[in-house]
Parts: C-alpha cells; sequence; structure tokens
C-alpha cells in the first residue's frame, strides 16, 4: 500500500451506523455484557481478532524482522520495587477533581477542557459565526452540549477567548495545581449539577496487586511494556554481540485504571501495546538508514506553534525537520518516518494524520525530545502512537537501585587521556561518625555526577568543608577534608563506558484498529445503511469469500478443492454456501472489509472458469482457475491494483449478484 493508492474518505457522518456494523459484524463488545458490563474493557470478536492479529503481523514484519530487533515477552504482573523506581509508583498518575455534592469525579485536564471548548462554541454561537461543517465534528458538539449543560450562546470578551484558545493549546502541559488555579479563576464547576468541586488531587492509574499467597510481595499490572525491556538490557545486549545500536521490541497487554474510559476502544483500561526501545550511544544519534526516509513528508505540529496558540501544520520533510533542529535527532526522525509508513501500510489516510511535538512542560524532564502520532477521527485528534527520546533515565535509575551495571563497554580504537574528579574517603572515620547511616553517606557521595564532584571541590577548597544533606538522614551533613578529598586526575583509557540512549515508539493498536476502522468506513451511494469497510488485503481478517451461486451439491466439491489451493497459496479464505442471495452475502462480507469473492456458478462446472469481484468497485471478471488464483496472489501479496491484476480476464457482467 502506498500513500497514493489510499482513497481519502469523507469523516464518518453517522458513527451510529458504523458502531451498529462493528457490533452486528462483531469485530468487538464490551466485556462481560450479560453482568452489565465493566467500562473500560471489550472484548475482540472473530473479526476483530483477525484485524488485531494482521496489524500485528504487519508491525512485527514492518518493525521486528525490518529492523533486526530483538523481541522479548515479559510478564504483566510487575513487582513493586521495579515500578518504584521507573516512577510511576509516585507519577503515574493523572489529576482528578470530585464533586463534593454528588461524588461524581472527573479527570481535571479533560474537564477544564471540555468546558473551555464548550464555551467558545457558545461564543462563536452568539457571534453568528459559521464553523465548517464537518458532521462528525457536529455530532461531537451535540453530545457535548446534552454533557456540558453550560454551553449557551453567551459572548465572550476577545481577551477571554484569547486566553481560553491559549489554554486549550496547551492543555497537557498543566500540573495539577495549575488545573486547580485554572478551575477557581474561570469559575469551572461539575457541568451538569453546576456543583463544586474539590482542588484536583492525584490518582495513580495503575492497577495494584499481592503476588502470592502472603500478601507480602507487593505489585502492579504494568502500565506499559517497557520495562521488561530495560530490566533484560545486558543479555539482549550481549545477544546482540555487544554491538550498538540495537532495539528490542515486545507486544503485550498493559493495564490503565482510566478515571472515565470513554470513546470505545480509544480509552479503555487493559489493551495490546507494540513497543520498540531502540539503544543508542547518547554522542551519536544519526541513523544508518536515515537517507533511505529523509525525503520522507509528514504533517508536523511542533511545540513553538502550539504554545502561540495555532494548530498550523508544518509539512516538511524529515530531512529538513532533522536538519533544523526541529526534530532532534535522525534516530527520532528515522522512527516517525517508519510510523508514518506503518500507518500507510495498513491502511490509515496520510491526510488523517499528523504528529504532534510535546511542549517543554509536557514532556517528561529526562525526555530530549517527544512527538505523538495522531489520527483523526469522529472523536478527533487521538494520540495513537507516542515517539519519545528518553535519554539514559531508565538504565540509570534501574542500575542505580539495583547495583547492576545496566552499561555498554565499548573498547576504543585509540586510548583516550580523560581527566575527571575523582572522590576519596577516609572510610574508617564515617563508621563512627555516622553510625548506621555511614553506607548512605558514602554511596551519596560516591553516586555524584563529573559536575557535582566539580562543584563540591570547589565548596572543599573555598571553605575547607562541604555541606549537604542525604534523602532519609535529617538535617545538614558537614564534612572537611579529612573526610573527603576530592582531585581533578588524569588517567588513560581503553575502553569508553556509556549508558546508552533510549529512543521509544509506543503503539497502541486498539486506538490505532478503531482509527483505521473508520478511515477505511463508508456507505454504498444508493443505500445509506450498507456499510462497506475498505481495509487493504494486508490486514484485512478475510482475504476470500467463496460463494458458490446456489445449494447445488454440484458447487462442494469444487469450493471444498478452491479452499484448499488457495491455503496453500497463503491466502486465507471461507466459504459462504448459506442461502442468502449473492447480493447479501458479498454485503455481508463487505462490512467484514473482505477484499475478493470469488463465485462458483454452473459455467465452472462446465468448463471451470470462476469470477471474481473486488469489493469496492464491485467489479467483475472471469477467467479459468489458475488465472484467477495467480490474480488473487499478485493483488492480495505484491500489492497489484485491480485494473493492472485482472486486465487480462474477460469483464462479468453478473444479472442476479449485486
Ligand atoms: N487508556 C488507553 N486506552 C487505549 N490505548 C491507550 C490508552 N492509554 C495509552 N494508550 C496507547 O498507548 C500509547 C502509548 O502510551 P502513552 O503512555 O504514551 O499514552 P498517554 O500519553 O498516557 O495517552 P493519553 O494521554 O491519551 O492518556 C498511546 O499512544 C496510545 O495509543
Amino acid at each position: 500500500m502506498s500513500e497514493s493508492t489510499i482513497t481519502s474518505r469523507p469523516p464518518v457522518q453517522d458513527r451510529e451506523v458504523l458502531e451498529s456494523l462493528l457490533k452486528h459484524r462483531f469485530f468487538y463488545g464490551p466485556s462481560f455484557e450479560i453482568y452489565g458490563g465493566v467500562s473500560g474493557l471489550y472484548d475482540y470478536g472473530p473479526a476483530g481478532c483477525a484485524l488485531q492479529a494482521n496489524i500485528i503481523d504487519t508491525w512485527r514484519k514492518h518493525f521486528v524482522l525490518e529492523e533486526d530487533m530483538l523481541e522479548v515477552d515479559c510478564p504483566a504482573l510487575t513487582p513493586y520495587d521495579v515500578l518504584k523506581t521507573s516512577g510511576h509508583v509516585d507519577k503515574f498518575a493523572d489529576w482528578v477533581s470530585r464533586d463534593l455534592a454528588t461524588g461524581e469525579i472527573f479527570r481535571a485536564d479533560h474537564l477544564v477542557e471540555e468546558v473551555l471548548e464548550s464555551r467558545l462554541k457558545g461564543d462563536k454561537e452568539a457571534r453568528g459565526v459559521v464553523e465548517s461543517t464537518d458532521p462528525a465534528k457536529e455530532e461531537k458538539d451535540k453530545k457535548r452540549k446534552k454533557k456540558v449543560k453550560e454551553t449557551k450562546a453567551i459572548k465572550l470578551d476577545d481577551e477571554t477567548v484569547a486566553e481560553y484558545e491559549s489554554i486549550l493549546a496547551q492543555i497537557d502541559g498543566y500540573s495539577g495545581p495549575q488545573l486547580g488555579e485554572l478551575m477557581v479563576k474561570h469559575k469551572i464547576v461539575n457541568p451538569t449539577t453546576g456543583g463544586e468541586l474539590e482542588a484536583p488531587r492525584e490518582f495513580n492509574l495503575m492497577f495494584e496487586t499481592a503476588i502470592g499467597p502472603s500478601g507480602q510481595l507487593k505489585g502492579y499490572l504494568r502500565p506499559e511494556t517497557a520495562q521488561g525491556q530495560f530490566l533484560n538490557f545486558s543479555k539482549l545486549l550481549e545477544s546482540n554481540n555487544s554491538k550498538m545500536p540495537f532495539a528490542s521490541a515486545s507486544i503485550g497487554k498493559s493495564f490503565r485504571n482510566e478515571i472515565s474510559p470513554r470513546a470505545g476502544l480509544l480509552r479503555v483500561r487493559e489493551f495490546l501495546m507494540a513497543e520498540v526501545e531502540h539503544f543508542v550511544d547518547p554522542n551519536d544519534k544519526s541513523h544508518a538508514r536515515f537517507d533511505e526516509i529523509k525525503d520522507i513528508r509528514l504533517r508536523l505540529w511542533p511545540m513553538d506553534v502550539q504554545a502561540q496558540g495555532k494548530t498550523d501544520i508544518s509539512e516538511l520533510s524529515i530531512g529538513e525537520a532533522v536538519s533544523t533542529g526541529m526534530i532532534d535527532n535522525q534516530t527520532l526522525g528515522y522512527f516517525l518516518a517508519r510510523i508514518y509508513l506503518f500507518m500507510i501500510k495498513i491502511g490509515i489516510d496520510p491526510k488523517r494524520m499528523r504528529f504532534r511535538q510535546h511542549m517543554a512542560n509536557e514532556m517528561a524532564h529526562y525526555a530530549a525530545d517527544c512527538w505523538d502520532c495522531e489520527l483523526q477521527s469522529s472523536y478527533g485528534w487521538i494520540e495513537c502512537v507516542g515517539c519519545a527520546d528518553r535519554s539514559a533515565y531508565d538504565l540509570t535509575v534501574h542500575s542505580a537501585r539495583t547495583k547492576e551495571k545496566l552499561v555498554v563497554r565499548q573498547t576504543l580504537d585509540e586510548p583516550v587521556t580523560v581527566e575527571s574528579f575523582e572522590v576519596e574517603l577516609q572510610k574508617k572515620k564515617f563508621g563512627p561518625k555516622f553510625r548506621k547511616d555511614a553506607p548512605k553517606v558514602e554511596e551519596f557521595l560516591l553516586s555524584r555526577t563529573e559536575c557535582e564532584r566539580e562543584n563540591l571541590a570547589q565548596e572543599l577548597k573555598d571553605t575547607g568543608k562541604i555541606v549537604f544533606e542525604v534523602a532519609g538522614i535529617d538535617g545538614k551533613i558537614e564534612l572537611d577534608s579529612s573526610f573527603i578529598t576530592i582531585e581533578k586526575r588524569t588517567r588513560v583509557e581503553h575502553i569508553r563506558e556509556y549508558t546508552p540512549n533510549v529512543i521509544e515508539p509506543s503503539f497502541g493498536i486498539g486506538r490505532i484498529l478503531y482509527s483505521l476502522i473508520e478511515h477505511s468506513f463508508w456507505t454504498r451511494p444508493e443505500d445509506a445503511q450498507r456499510g462497506v469497510l475498505s481495509f487493504p488485503p494486508t490486514v484485512s481478517p478475510t482475504k476470500v469469500l467463496v460463494v458458490p451461486l446456489s445449494s447445488n451439491a454440484e458447487f462442494t466439491p469444487i469450493a471444498r478443492e478452491l479452499v484448499s489451493k488457495l491455503r496453500r497459496l497463503g491466502i486465507q479464505s471461507k466459504v459462504d454456501d448459506s442461502s442468502a442471495s449473492i447480493g447479501k452475502r458479498y454485503a455481508r462480507n463487505d462490512e467484514l472489509g473482505t477484499p475478493f469473492g470469488i463465485t462458483i456458478d454452473f459455467q465452472t462446472v462446465k468448463d471451470g472458469s470462476l469470477t471474481i469481484r473486488e469489493r469496492d468497485s464491485t467489479k467483475q471478471v472471469r477467467g479459468s482457475q489458475d488465472e484467477v488464483l495467480e490474480a488473487l496472489r499478485s493483488l492480495i501479496f505484491d500489492g497489484v491494483s485491480w485494473e493492472s491484476g485482472t486486465s487480462h480476464l474477460a469483464t462479468f457482467v453478473s444479472q442476479d449478484i449485486e
């Protein structure tokens, strides 16, 4: 699939028609439904499972095989220590506000966003501004209006409009206290009842559990698959013959106790992730294959444009974006392009895909740069892949906590002379002075960075002592030079030891799958209820539908033989020999996204010839069995277009099929 072969379809006009199709054809549906269901949990049916499996299969070929990545599969159950060290126990939280009267809980950033958007909408109505009539947006607004009671046509002054727009453009970057201030300043209350809300407080999104019967080992269901890859770094490096750079990959379920799961598969509590951790030398983030992708043009929304409250998208080549510094480095740029190519391969509409850079206050403090691949659907622009340069953070914290060296040792071609500040402790004096805290103080001093050592050396020189604090020990500690010396020394090194940086593309498969469904959905012009899902053959749940014209017994062995030949070609097919009319059977399979149909009729019995039907155009051609099979093979595996793949076959006009 290339960009030029993807048909850009109008946004979904009526989500209910699509939702009814997805339910009816059992792509997915609420889990535990006959017990009333639990929000944010979904079961995938046969069509959804096959679609998901094909997306994953394409992902594995596109990333793991193409890039020689090392795949790992690690448990979802994760001990407390791991997630404490990674920062998830303390920081993996959203801000929530509770209605004091009803107990209803709101996610603070979503609430501020919805209320301000709705006020801006009310202002536009009051000013008589006609917005673009995007039906999907209209529907979203209608629903929001119902939910957000205060949407009224009230005119705002220009300053307030500018302020709201600026807040909305930066909504992902506010801290809890800042959201609280915004709620007070802009009088944001429970939109349905008008009730007062508590100041935002943190709510950790991880599901907590105890591992084993004693209840002593606290654990969590992982919120991402990444940690397993970091913890296995040394084994993976060894598997890669100690060669850098390299990438690991993992596909598995992650769990987040979302505050208000909504928008179907877009915000759920258990979802499939596919993540890559690409380990790279911090001094050289170039990519060996950058030239292959440097001319690919992406729709980019950089942080400075967002900070000005603007939504202007620049269409730039990756080469330009990296050379101007908009994208931090080649490896990050390389992965953004590879994400784009993957999306195109599975049939995502490039016009409904953009890359949004995280703003400085939204990015984790350690991240060098971060971009989200956002896909547009009737729910708006949704982050479907996050791609971050996480620097050396993860390996450094796990290494510090476990004392396992998670580093690369590189033999240098030429030895180098290195100058550094070295700390020497008179350990015999630490015991009597600090007693049980001595190891903590020693560890603190020995684990200072080069820059901190330099500062301490200066302090010692200037004042004859150093003064510092150590976490877990009360009060300030003072040490003079009889306890510690810090001196600049020179040594010759033959080995360079470094902690690699990590570039992490992180895919939410459910969000991608749902966006793909919307980008592929349309209804036949003659009947708005007749839905079609135009998946590319690579990901469609079934590739070929075999349709005997009637229940005539002569058709059965032909169908059986055909299916077995298709199977040998690696083409997955289904026979539909139900009593429904052929038109109905095709319509059913259009809803399932099956790209091709083969009809067996009385002519087949006579001369073995068959017809192939193409889902989107409903065109049909006729040929011998060998011709039909060869045409299907090239249509499905070689990405050949219908016109060129079947031009040598006779056009077939059926009387009663459609
Ligand atoms: N609750 C969820 N339901 C479905 N997919 C999710 C959910 N949370 C995250 N994802 C997917 O996992 C990917 C990587 O997760 P990441 O931590 O970057 O998301 P996030 O920034 O927390 O998302 P959001 O801000 O939308 O909650 C996302 O791009 C998305 O596709």
